[in-house]
């Protein structure tokens, strides 16, 4: 049976010390670093998420503020307030939650956010300095796979990984970030052939991918790690709902070494995530030495 990564264990200590170096930073800079997060709409799962990152700033000492924009909030409302972010002191970053109402440009406002408070990841910049190997602000959830994959795996380099899904805000930054760590990286798709031989080849498997429980135990190298990206609200008993992974997850346990559940494995590292990156930001804005 395989190992069970527990995300939600490993972010819960990811925290704590995120917020010790937080109250440091209070310290030294007499302010608390500022998260502000951008939410238009009313869709459901973004108000969970975004209050979610609020409570996890609040606990850790820094503060998170929640820009709440109507549904039909204009593309020129937004980046105007985009630009009134971008010019607060006090804002150390910035996330514009996805997805955008459809008749925003995601990209023109994503691209609009100063690349010092970007702590997504997703603009231009902070891709490019990926891209090119240097220090920026890494999309959040490809980071807390790869701190999963270390904790777990340790040295990486060498070793064989199958990124399933090439989407710019997982698929792409992951592949990148493996590819830092000197893996031999495969990127598979909607248009990959065979892939269940692809997979069969990975001793890291990352998918992230959308589809419910589409990886399948017998697509596993024995002993492969396995990281579950998906998060998949799926019809269960008595009219309710339940959340899977891209991962079959009872079957591959069965021939993982190593393998995240959903939920608790990544999206908890996501948000723990999200306040490195927001502490990691405040900390270069205030001419602080990158911690950890
Ligand atoms: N835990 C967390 O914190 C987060 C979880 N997620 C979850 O991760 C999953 C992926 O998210 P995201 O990257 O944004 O999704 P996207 O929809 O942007 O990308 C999905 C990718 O999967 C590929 N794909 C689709 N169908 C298949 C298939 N049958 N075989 C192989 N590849 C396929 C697509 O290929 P193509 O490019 O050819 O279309 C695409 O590259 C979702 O379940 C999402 O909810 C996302 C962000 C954070
Ligand atoms: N600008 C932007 N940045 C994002 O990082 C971003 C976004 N938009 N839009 C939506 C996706 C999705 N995402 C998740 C974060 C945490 C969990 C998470 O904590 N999940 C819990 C369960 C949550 C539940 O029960 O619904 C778990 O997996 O254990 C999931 C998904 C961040 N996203
Ligand atoms: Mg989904």
């Amino acid at each position: 049976m395989a190992r069970l990564i527990d995300g939600k264990a490993f972010a819960a200590r990811l925290r704590t010390r995120i917020a010790d170096e937080t109250a440091e930073f209070v310290t030294d800079t007499g302010r608390r670093p500022g998260l502000a997060v951008v939410l238009v709409g009313d869709y459901a799962a973004s108000q969970v998420y975004v209050r979610a990152k609020q409570k996890a700033c609040e606990e850790a000492g820094m503060s998170g503020s929640v820009h709440r924009l109507a549904p039909d909030t204009t593309q020129a409302e937004l980046l105007a307030v985009i630009a009134r972010l971008n010019a607060d002191a006090a804002t150390d970053g910035i996330l514009v939650q996805l997805p955008l109402p459809d008749a925003i440009d995601a990209d023109a406002v994503i691209q609009a956010i100063d690349p010092a408070k970007d702590v997504d990841g997703f603009t231009t910049a902070s891709a490019g300095r990926l891209l090119i190997g240097l220090p920026g602000l890494v999309a959040c959830t490809p980071l807390g796979c790869l701190m999963l994959l270390k904790e777990v795996a340790g040295d990486l380099a060498g070793k064989t990984a199958v990124v399933i899904g090439r989407s710019d805000i997982v698929g792409k930054p992951m592949a990148l970030l493996l590819l830092r760590e000197s893996c031999t990286v495969t990127v598979a798709h909607s248009r990959t052939q065979d892939l269940p031989a692809v997979v069969r080849s990975a001793d890291i498997v990352v998918a992230a991918v959308g589809r419910p429980e589409m990886v399948k135990g017998s697509w596993l190298k024995p002993g492969a790690i396995v990281i579950d990206v998906g998060i998949n609200r799926v019809p269960a008993a008595a009219g309710k709902t339940r959340l899977v992974g891209d991962v079959d997850f009872d079957e591959a346990e069965q021939v993982a070494g190593a393998i995240t559940p959903v939920p608790g494995g990544v999206g908890p590292m996501t948000i723990a995530c999200l306040l490195h990156n927001t502490l990691k930001a405040a900390r270069s804005r205030a001419g602080l030495n990158p911690t950890t």
